[in-house]
């Protein structure tokens, strides 16, 4: 891309890889809001530790498998993806781009993969699956039950597939960014589409405040069992107990992940808890995994960890940001195709065939 500003040209290569998006994006964004996608809570010890997880794991690839190329589809709940990687919910797409979830959703739609809206979203979810992606809805129980399960059912109307019940923010978590930047709102003109109540009696609409609750429980999640048919896939577990305790539930399918850090700093990498998670649900439901999926190498390790499915983030915010739909494409392609790269290295035919004995236990650094 060619800027041309007072008389000089600057040529910025683009992106090859999806860590390059993000200083590509920060160059585009109003740092507040850099530092809001970017960031985590507190010492963002956990933000670093979900990358460093997948560093140091090491492939043990096979030879001579004679495999042909690896077929990437993956059907997860019910649902075909074209590869086992879904869009993570975010919140605020329209902070990186003004066409906001409408590029996430036309590029998720134009890649094949699965689209987990965000409640938080800044374009309604009916907006969203009228760009046609293969959709699930995440979900903040909120303590109004009766506004909680008027979501549900637009959710449902909507088209939406599964619902991702986070579990991991009974509190919002600190972030110190934000405090920094006084960053606690968003823009005039942008809200939480899915948030708007029509005003009473010729009043204004308002929009709802999000809460939080630490009064959540696995009562919710009964609840919740028994107001839908869709299957309930619980987000932010990570100690193999509540694994267990989510089965017990009913829960359909469960999301290791620490909301990329932005909750409770300290807590370990999402990949490190992934075989206590494994071995408590035994394959008793599918298992997805969040936070710092940055290489198709690192796609592979959570496969051969258990997962059937990861999930990003952020790099998906830093392609919406550096080029709206295009920069999400680039970003889905690229991953796809270090996947497939990955798959074929290993000898490994389809993400399946991506088995535990992959990995070694050696720390690379
Ligand atoms: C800017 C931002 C907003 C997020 N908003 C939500 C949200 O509204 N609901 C939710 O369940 N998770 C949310 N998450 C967490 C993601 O779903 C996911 O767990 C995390 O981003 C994965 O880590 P990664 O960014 O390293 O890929 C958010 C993450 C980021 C970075
Ligand atoms: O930023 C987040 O990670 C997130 O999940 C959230 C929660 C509440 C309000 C806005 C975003």
């Amino acid at each position: 891309m060619d800027h041309v500003g007072t008389g000089a040209v600057t040529r910025e290569t683009p992106p090859v890889n999806l860590r390059e998006f993000e200083p590509a994006a920060r160059a585009r964004l109003d740092p507040a809001h850099y530092d809001y996608f970017a960031g985590g809570a507190q010492d963002e010890i956990t933000v670093a530790a979900n990358e460093a997880a997948f560093r140091r794991r090491a492939l043990v690839p096979r030879v001579l498998r004679g495999q042909g190329p690896p077929r990437l589809e993956v059907t997860v709940l019910g649902e075909t993806a074209s590869m086992p990687v879904l869009l993570a919910p975010t919140a605020f797409h329209r902070l990186a781009h003004p066409d906001g979830e409408f590029a996430t959703a036309r590029a998720a739609a134009e890649a094949g993969v699965i689209m987990i809206a965000a409640m938080l979203s800044t374009v309604t979810i009916e907006e969203i699956a009228a760009c046609g992606p293969k959709l699930w809805f995440q979900l903040y129980i909120q303590p109004d039950l009766g506004f909680t399960t008027s979501l549900v059912r637009r959710a449902e109307d909507a088209g939406c597939r599964a619902l991702v019940v986070t579990a991991d923010s009974p509190a919002l978590g600190r972030n110190e960014r934000g405090d920094r930047n006084g960053f606690h709102d968003l823009p005039p003109g942008m809200y939480c589409a899915n948030m708007v109540q029509k005003g009473r009696q010729g009043r204004d609409d308002e929009v709802r405040q999000v809460a939080l609750s630490p009064d959540l429980s696995f009562r919710h999640l009964d609840w919740l069992r028994e107001t839908t048919s869709l299957p309930i896939v619980l987000k932010g577990v990570l100690h193999p107990a509540d694994a267990r305790l989510a089965v017990e539930h009913g829960v359909d399918a469960i999301v290791v992940s620490n909301h990329g850090g932005r909750q409770l700093d300290t807590v370990p990498a999402s990949l490190d808890r992934l075989p206590l998670v494994a071995d408590a649900v035994r394959g008793q439901v599918p298992l997805l995994l969040d936070g710092g999926v940055r290489r198709g190498t690192d796609v592979v390790k959570a496969l051969a960890l258990g997962a059937d499915a990861v999930a990003i983030g952020r790099p998906a915010l830093w392609g919406l940001a550096v080029a709206g739909r295009a920069g999400v494409e680039r970003v889905l392609t690229l991953l796809r195709n270090e996947l497939a790269n990955a798959l074929t290295l290993c000898g490994a035919a389809s993400p399946g065939d991506v088995t535990g004995d992959l990995l070694d236990g050696i720390d690379l650094k």
